[in-house]
């Protein structure tokens, strides 16, 4: 469905980047397809077009005629002005996804005033070698085809998962952040093995390694994450003083804080900028 479909991403930042470098890189979707847009940043402009050979351009010079796939990828707090901006110049052929977090299909839909097929889709940035984990949910408008679209975009750049609109928010907390308690433990690890005399280099491969087995285990193997954690863990051994450590400096409650915290502010974000009811 992707084939001949032209892309345009509104927003031209991280998120963005990681979206392009996946469907190019990874699913072998031609550059001439894609289309980024920015507010005013040139450089980043000029950045993205010799990096993944793309067009690139401010909002005002997107030719929406030649666009199939509109991707919402500015921050929750922009969206407000893109939205109208965009309101005048959508046709009804027009599929829009968006990435943004927090921000609701109700509140899209309202804002643009049409019966558009708006689908809401939480990757995560690493889309960008196609490992991402993708949450996608569907606003009142979106028939099969639509949905089989965003279903087959985000399968371009890592798994899918369908979920509804109502989870979108935990989604988010544990796999839209989920990336960034990931590399801030293995920055932890990484410290503390070069004051113990590790090479930075030495311990930044030992510690990916161990996340990337571990991951792997947890997704090639029958047993579940406990079952797993016990089989590294002998009675009286290096692995239960290291985990009774984690416990006593609430290792466990931190990590659960982290990922309500982030849903949290999921909900927050759609009150502050939607000013509606949250959903
Ligand atoms: N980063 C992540 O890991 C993830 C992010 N998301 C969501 O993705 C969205 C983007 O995040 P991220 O990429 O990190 O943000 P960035 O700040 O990196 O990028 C925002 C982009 O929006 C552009 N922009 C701002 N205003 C307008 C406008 N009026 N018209 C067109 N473009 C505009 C900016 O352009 P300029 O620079 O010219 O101002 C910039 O290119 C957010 O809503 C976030 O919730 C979702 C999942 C993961
Ligand atoms: O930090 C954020 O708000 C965005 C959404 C998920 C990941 N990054």
């Amino acid at each position: 469905m992707l084939k001949n479909r032209n892309i345009t991403f509104i927003g031209a930042g991280s998120m963005a980047e990681a979206m392009i470098s996946g469907l190019i890189n990874k699913a072998g979707i031609p550059p001439e397809q894609i289309t980024a847009a920015n507010h005013s940043n040139e450089r980043r402009r000029l950045e993205l077009n010799e990096k993944y050979n793309i067009q690139t351009m401010a909002f005002s010079e997107i030719s929406f005629n030649n666009t199939d796939v509109i991707i919402l990828a500015v921050k929750p707090k922009q969206a407000e002005t893109v939205l109208q901006q965009l309101r005048p110049v959508l046709q009804d052929y027009h599929v829009i996804l968006s990435v943004l977090a927090g921000i609701s299909t109700r509140y899209i839909e309202e804002i643009l005033e049409k019966a558009l097929p708006i689908i809401r889709v939480m990757p995560n940035t690493s889309s960008m070698i196609g490992e991402s984990i993708t949450g996608i949910s569907a606003g009142k408008y979106v028939k099969n085809d639509d949905l089989d679209l965003a279903q087959e975009l985000s399968k371009a750049i890592g798994k899918v998962k369908i979920i509804s609109e109502k989870q979108m928010d935990v989604f988010t907390g544990i796999a839209g952040s989920g990336p960034a308690y990931f590399y801030y433990l293995l920055e932890h690890i990484e410290d503390i093995a070069v004051e113990n005399g590790l090479d930075r280099e030495l311990a930044r491969d030992i510690a990916a390694q161990t996340l990337y087995g571990a991951s792997k285990m947890v997704m090639e193997s029958e047993d579940s994450p406990a079952e797993l954690r016990k089989k590294v863990t002998s009675p009286n051994g290096t692995t239960a003083a290291g985990l009774e450590a984690l416990a006593e400096n609430g290792g466990g409650i931190a990590i659960e804080r982290a990922v309500v915290n982030a849903a949290k502010r999921s909900k927050t974000l759609r009150k502050e900028f939607e000013k509606v009811p949250a959903l």
